[in-house]
């Protein structure tokens, strides 16, 4: 335990969707773990809200078994009891009056300069919700407010958002929260491009091959049908968490780490996507959707058959893409990203593959074809890994081996605690760090780029192309690298394997 000094001040969080999936499983136990560490100002309030009626009390019952059930090993009875003490519960509707004087009042009792509304809820309230907080007189001068992904459906509705939100909140005090930014190994890429001289060198296309980015998921839609339908892993995950890696690994670097000069880095990389037409679906993109399979041996069912989705839906639960970054660094150096549900494993890498050597020179046996890879795996077992050419011991002949020099996070940094990405966020929006969160020219051109394929796939007719629970996803999936003459990285045989 540490009871080392807060290094803020005191701080009011209200979480609107405090009793949903989101705040449960990730909000809440993250606040705790920062209370752990010691973090938590004394007077710290947080006020869970929604439109269920609930007193103080029962919201205490629901966050506990929330933490007990989630992060179970890191409770601590002393810190629970003043982390549950911190707890408060309004019953509010968004989009109605109710509610709303009360958390006023509840506010106004012991007023904290520093204000967080986090809204866990769908993003048709986000503008709703801000026109309450004003109309209620919510905001101190240091109120932030910070919206989920995703943000709208499509780019006239991310636009609708930010401009209702904006009408409210100056920019500076609106945190857009891609999860993925908190990440320890995604912001482990910044440190390694930008503070080792050795990548720089080659980190463009005279060095690099082409780049993978794969981010899959055993868990299939589990409750979250009715929302994920109506949505599809083009916007689920492309649209924001494949972007933002994508722009971390192709972007300049930015003169400093200041919020604005990281993000208008971020922003020339997103306005430098090729689009991809209709006329380019077919050798471009890849669209999925699982049908019964199993994972690790367990039976599991049909996207079709899962609850809350519509009979006959073609809503993409996998898709591929080749993505071309149209800069002087990047020209011909292909993207390759791919994410699903469903998968055989959870794993969020990042691959880049440099290109091989002009001369190979030594006997053969050795697969000249297999050149280095660096291999930065985002979650879980996070390493960073760099594949390198090396000879087998022995006294016969020169024989050759692809071999990693390892960077293991868990080996290196025995001590430290991973933090969940949510508990980096959070505190960041409190101390008004920006950096890690996206600027609405970035999500709106995010949402440009995606609508070209949205677009390109509907005037198409494109229907998903089924896969088993449980494999890497459609052949085509496959079928439209090795086009390339090239593969999805297959680190103990398994990857890349398709339907
Ligand atoms: N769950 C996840 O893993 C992730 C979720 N997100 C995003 O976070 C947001 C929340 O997701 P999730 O927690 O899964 O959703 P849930 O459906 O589990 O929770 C929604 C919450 O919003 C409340 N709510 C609904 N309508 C209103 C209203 N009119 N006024 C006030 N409160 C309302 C609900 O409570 P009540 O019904 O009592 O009002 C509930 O607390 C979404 O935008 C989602 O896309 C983003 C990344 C991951
Ligand atoms: O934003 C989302 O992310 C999760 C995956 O997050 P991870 O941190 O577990 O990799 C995904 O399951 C969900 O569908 C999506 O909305």
């Amino acid at each position: 335990m540490n009871f080392s000094q807060p290094i803020i001040d005191p701080f009011d969080y209200v979480v609107f969707g405090g009793t949903g999936d989101l705040a449960r499983r990730k909000l809440l136990p993250a606040l705790y773990l920062r209370d752990l560490d010691g973090q938590l100002p004394e007077t710290s309030r947080i006020v869970g809200s929604a439109r269920t009626d609930m007193t103080g009390e029962g919201f205490r019952e629901l966050v506990e078994a929330s933490l007990r059930e989630f992060i179970a090993d890191k409770l601590d009875p002393e810190v629970l009891a003043r982390f549950l003490a911190r707890l408060h519960y309004v019953s509010v509707d968004a989009k109605a009056a109710r509610g709303w004087p009360e958390l006023a009042t509840l506010l106004s009792d012991e007023p904290r300069q520093i204000r967080v509304f986090y809204l866990a809820t769908a993003p048709e309230l986000y503008g709703p919700i801000a026109d309450n907080i004003h109309a209620h007189g919510l905001q101190t001068p240091e109120t932030r407010i910070v919206l989920e992904k995703p943000i709208g459906h499509d780019l006239a509705s991310a636009r609708a958002i930010n401009d209702r939100v904006g009408a409210v909140f100056e920019e500076r005090n609106i945190f857009r929260i891609d999860h993925y930014l908190g990440k320890e190994t995604v912001q482990n890429l910044l440190v390694l491009r930008f503070a080792n001289s050795l990548f720089e060198p080659v980190w463009n296309h005279n060095g690099i091959d082409h780049v993978q980015i794969t981010v899959a998921e055993t868990v299939g839609v589990e409750d979250r049908g009715g929302y994920y339908d109506h949505t599809g892993a083009l916007r689920d995950m492309i649209q924001n968490h494949l972007m933002q890696l994508l722009c971390l690994v192709a972007m300049e670097p930015p003169a400093t780490l200041d919020r604005e000069e990281v993000r208008d880095e971020k922003i020339k990389v997103l306005k430098s996507l090729a689009p991809i037409s209709r006329d380019d679906i077919a050798t471009k993109s890849v669209r999925g959707q699982y049908r019964a399979g199993a994972i690790k041996g367990g039976p599991v069912k049909s996207y079709a058959e899962e609850k809350d989705i519509a009979p006959g839906s073609t809503t993409e639960t996998f898709a591929a893409l080749k993505v071309e970054v149209r800069n002087w660094r990047w020209a011909g150096v292909p993207f390759y990203l791919r994410t699903g549900k469903r998968m055989p494993e959870k794993v969020s890498e990042i691959v880049i593959q440099f290109k091989p050597v002009p001369y190979w020179i030594f006997p053969t046996g050795s697969d000249h074809a297999m050149p280095n890879r660096l291999v930065i795996r985002v979650q879980p077992d996070e390493h960073i890994r760099l594949h390198l050419w090396t000879k087998e011991p022995g006294p016969g002949g020169l024989r050759l081996r692809n071999a990693p020099l390892n960077l293991s996070f868990a080996e290196t940094f025995k001590n430290n605690h991973m933090p969940d990405a949510y508990e980096r966020l959070l505190m960041d929006v409190v101390r008004g760090n920006a950096t890690l969160f996206m600027r609405r020219d970035e999500v709106e051109a995010a949402w440009e780029w995606t609508e070209s394929i949205l677009d390109a796939w509907k005037s198409a007719g494109d229907r998903p192309k089924l896969y088993t629970a449980g494999t890497w996803g459609p052949s085509e999936a496959v079928a439209m690298i090795v086009r390339d003459g090239r593969t999805w990285f297959d680190e103990q045989a398994g990857y890349g394997a398709g339907d």
